[in-house]
């Protein structure tokens, strides 16, 4: 399958070998002296720096590569403007090659002394210049030693370009990797900077222009940060539309003891645009969820003890022929073994855009492929825990490498996969993927999910397109949670504040109060 190139809506985010093929662009093609570019970044980690410790000793720990070149500008800097620097190698400056070497014959000053753990006493910030774009698998030898020792010190870092340890590609962080309070990071983000365990251990991100033009012929990214432009043209309320032009969406869930799930889900849905939802819940519990749901309908399915069982997904996906629009399949649903059967089979014979979230997820544990085999688009919002269990493995090999899982399932199932998190991603099975900016830490409150997948349900029935579809309700949900923070506090906000936030959330500043 060929990748279609990245919408304008996310920001590229450059891998590390996009980001040598863009300096040597830059080196070859335009004829920009490496040694220049190394200066630029140097001086924009000078001035970082200079904003996190405007006095004090600073520790400059520089590896043997070009991202230890750029620590010893930073040092010649820093001491031309008479801070104290100690610079502190991984490796002789005899091994030093290139650009490296040549400034760091530049260094006024005390020369360097090999790292050592007792060269940290007594400094206020270590920059850690050890390991950048070039590195190939887990730090090793001095490299290694020098990470440990810094991160054993606790004194305050400043990474050059990305911590060292952390895979600027993936943000994975396999072994010892340095947790910084900033990253100065040259050019354009990277995508590890952005992706836990990198992006905390990244600190405050400042992306750093070194005079390499926009264009580089590089192949395109295919991973991207997801910006509020995804919201420009979304399909919405105009003086023609009726509740059945804006979209149907069908939730099928719930289960004694969960019927809140689906309510919210519809709540979403229904915040989110879309002109009339039907909630098909068990029947025992149907007027529960009427109660709780003024503006939707309600469809009792059979359901066992409160349950819903195998037979009710011929109901539902009848309704959905009929009908049209989106359906959401999973919220409240429960683990009953009947429910589960329910809930694969109505996946396999639902022949309109299926969103799968929470125990619906649950029912496909081990069986993502079964989902490939699906006609119509399918998009799973899943956390770690239930990302695992789709593809039979531990939480904590997700959450290590959070990209590879998302990509994983995401070929797998044939189906855009939402990897909810502070660093949500949104895989697309033709390998782009989009990450959130998150920063709405009030999401982190039960039931706010269930909301995210009627909203993806909202969209997906109003016809947007199933990529641009999950990543517009991760960018709204995100706004919402912050305009419910702004209202009722970050640790007061309940998942139907989210819910009720979603219209002005799609507001834009233009938007405010504009027009007739
Ligand atoms: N001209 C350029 O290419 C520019 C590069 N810049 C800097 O250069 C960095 C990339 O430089 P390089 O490509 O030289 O690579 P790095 O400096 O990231 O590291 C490569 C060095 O580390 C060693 N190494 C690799 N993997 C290791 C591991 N697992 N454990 C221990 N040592 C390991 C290698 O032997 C090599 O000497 C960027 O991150 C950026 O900071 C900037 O100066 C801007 C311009
Ligand atoms: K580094």
């Amino acid at each position: 399958m060929t990748r279609p190139a990245l919408p304008d809506w996310l920001d590229p985010l450059p891998d590390a070998a996009r980001m040598r093929a863009t300096d040597a662009w830059a080196i070859d093609e335009l004829g920009i002296p490496g040694v220049d570019l190394m200066d630029r970044a140097g001086a924009a980690l000078a001035s970082v720096v200079e904003r996190v410790a405007p006095q004090g000793t600073i520790a400059v720990v520089c590896g043997k590569g070009n991202n230890g070149g750029d620590g010893y500008v930073l040092a010649r800097l820093l001491r031309e403007q008479g801070r104290d620097v100690r610079v502190l190698v991984t490796a002789p400056v005899a091994e030093l090659r290139g650009d490296a070497a040549h400034h760091s014959a530049l260094l006024p000053g005390p020369g360097p002394v090999p790292f050592a753990a007792a060269g940290l006493h007594g400094v206020t910030l270590v920059v850690d210049a050890i390991l950048g774009t070039g590195v190939t698998g887990e730090p090793r030898g001095a490299a290694r030693y020098a990470i440990d020792a810094i991160v054993e010190s606790g004194v305050p870092v400043v990474a050059c370009d990305v911590p060292s340890g952390v895979d600027a590609s993936t943000g994975e962080a396999a072994g010892v990797a340095i947790r910084a309070v900033a990253t100065a990071t040259f050019h354009a983000a990277k995508p590890g900077l952005w992706i836990n365990p990198g992006k905390e251990r990244s600190g405050v991100l400042a992306v750093c222009d070194i005079g390499i033009p926009a264009g580089a012929p590089t192949e395109p990214a295919d991973v991207g940060l997801l910006t509020e432009r995804v919201l420009d043209g979304l399909p919405g309320r105009g003086a023609a539309s009726t509740k059945f032009t804006s979209g149907h969406v069908l939730v099928a869930g719930g289960s004694r003891g969960l019927t809140g799930a689906p309510c919210l889900a519809a709540l979403g849905a229904m915040r989110g645009g879309a002109g009339y939802v039907t909630a098909c819940v068990p029947g025992s519990l149907e007027e529960v969820v009427a109660i709780a749901l003024m503006e939707a309908m309600t469809v009792p399915l059979p359901d066992h003890g409160g349950a819903l069982v195998a037979d009710g997904a011929a109901l539902v996906a009848e309704r959905a022929a009929r009908r049209g629009g989106a359906l959401v399949l999973g919220p409240g649903l429960g683990t009953a073994a009947a429910s589960r059967t329910f809930a694969r089979g109505l996946a396999a014979v639902a022949d309109v855009p299926l969103v799968l979230d929470a125990d619906g997820l649950g029912a496909h544990a081990g069986r993502v492929a079964d989902l490939a085999a699906r006609t119509a688009p399918t998009v799973l919002t899943p956390h770690a825990g239930e990302l695992a269990r789709l593809l039979d493995t531990s939480s904590e090999r997700v959450q290590a490498a959070r990209l590879e899982h998302a990509h994983t399932a995401a070929e797998h199932a044939h189906a855009v996969v939402v990897l909810k998190g502070d660093d949500t991603l949104v895989a697309d099975p033709d390998g782009r993927v989009a990450i959130s900016q998150g920063g709405a830490p009030a999401l982190a409150t039960a039931g706010t999910g269930d909301v995210l997948a009627g909203l993806v349900g909202a969209l997906l029935a109003q016809g947007v397109e199933p990529f641009r579809a999950a990543c517009a309700a991760v960018e709204l949900h995100a706004r919402a949670g912050r305009l419910a923070a702004e209202q009722h506090g970050p640790d007061g906000v309940v998942a139907g504040d989210v819910a009720a936030a979603l219209g002005r959330a799609r507001l834009r500043d233009g938007d405010r109060g504009a027009g007739r």
